[in-house]
């Protein structure tokens, strides 16, 4: 299915994750059987299956599903998709704004799907460099536009809360395709996310 929504859990994973955050409690030295910690393992493995489901879905798919043919060739820009995100080295969040455009070359996608192809991406454990790429990707060979360009600013906790500490750095990825190669549509693309 191309998106599916956690409606019920795997009762497998699930289990197997109450399990070992149950020990993880006891291992950080806190009483799991305390009140307020007693569903903790619970609702963590709830929360870790939510944050990670765009490994169940398929970003080719959402696109494919509202792919219509139009004769537009202007680029379509969609800037300010927030994402999170989980770091793959510390399992941390980094979090951000996604800007993605494409200039159609005979078809066009529902708007909110390429926002949903971000979702699809950001909900695995990821490096934003790979996650930049992949939104890319998708796009590029499911509509097959005349250029993709996809830009991600985002900051990592694991950066933040712990390790060098640095409360107000910003990483930028981008990558780009097609005719986002020219300069000038580039700096077009750039101009109008606003940077
Ligand atoms: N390139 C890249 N690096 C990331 C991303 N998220 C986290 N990192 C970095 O991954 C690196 C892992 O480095 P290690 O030296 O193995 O881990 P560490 O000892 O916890 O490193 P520190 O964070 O410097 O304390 C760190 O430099 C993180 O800042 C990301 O999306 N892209
Ligand atoms: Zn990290």
């Amino acid at each position: 299915m191309a998106y599916k929504k956690i409606e019920s859990y795997d009762e497998k994973v699930t289990n197997g994750l109450i399990k070992n955050y149950h020990e993880c409690l006891q291992l950080i030295g806190e009483d799991a059987e305390r009140e307020g910690l007693l569903k903790t393992p619970e609702r963590l493995a709830k929360a870790m299956q939510f944050l990670t489901e765009g490994y169940q879905q398929d970003a080719k798919a959402i696109l494919q599903g509202a792919k219509f043919t139009e004769a537009y060739s202007e680029m379509v820009i969609v800037k300010d998709i927030e994402l999170y995100s989980l770091c793959e080295h510390h399992m941390l969040p980094f979090f951000g704004k996604a800007h993605v455009a494409y200039i159609p070359n005979g078809y066009i996608t529902g708007l909110s799907k390429l926002a949903r192809v971000v979702d699809v991406f950001a909900r695995r454990l990821q490096v934003q460099e790979r996650l930049t790429h992949q939104i890319l990707d998708a796009i590029q060979e499911t509509l097959q536009p005349q250029g993709v360009a996809v830009v991600i600013e985002a900051q990592h906790l694991c950066m933040m809360m712990r390790g060098v500490q640095k409360q107000n750095s910003v990483t930028t990825t981008s990558a780009f395709s097609g005719q986002f190669g020219d300069g000038t549509t580039r700096a077009e693309f750039m101009r109008l996310i606003g940077k």
